[in-house]
């Protein structure tokens, strides 16, 4: 078995090189995932604050009829299933809605949002 940290998964020593190679990438692609992913929550936390001070409510679904629309677009010219693309945004999208309803419950009872939802503590918080 390679164990080669977080940086990629480990792999049984009889897997054949050219499938290692792919899940290689596999492994890259999925850890950027996970960085754009951080970096998102990150911003959208800032933005959870911000409504919660201008008193604006945790979702805006005209918002996200406009993100569906683009996404969409996006994905078909991409060659991802327009479907999933959806599904992937709305799955995201919802945990938002939670944390932004986390930090206004927190803002309006005189908590303090550091720390009040995953993530939101460490590097760049
Ligand atoms: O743009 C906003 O108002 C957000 O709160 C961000 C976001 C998103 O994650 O993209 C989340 C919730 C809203 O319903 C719409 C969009």
């Amino acid at each position: 078995m390679t164990r080669p940290g977080i940086h990629a998964s480990p792999e049984p020593d009889e897997v054949p090189a050219e499938l290692r190679a792919a899940r290689g990438t596999i492994d890259n692609i999925d850890a950027a995932l996970v960085h754009l992913l951080a970096e998102r929550f990150r911003c959208t936390q800032q933005v959870g604050v911000l409504k919660a001070r201008l008193s604006l409510p945790p979702s805006d679904p005209a918002r996200e009829q406009r993100q569906v629309a683009r996404l969409r677009a996006l994905a078909e010219e991409a060659g991802l299933d327009p479907v999933f693309a959806e599904k992937f945004l709305a799955f995201i999208v919802e945990e938002v809605i939670r944390h932004h309803t986390v930090i206004a419950d927190t803002i309006a009872t005189g908590g303090d949002v550091a720390g009040a939802v995953p993530g939101s503590v460490g590097p760049g918080a």
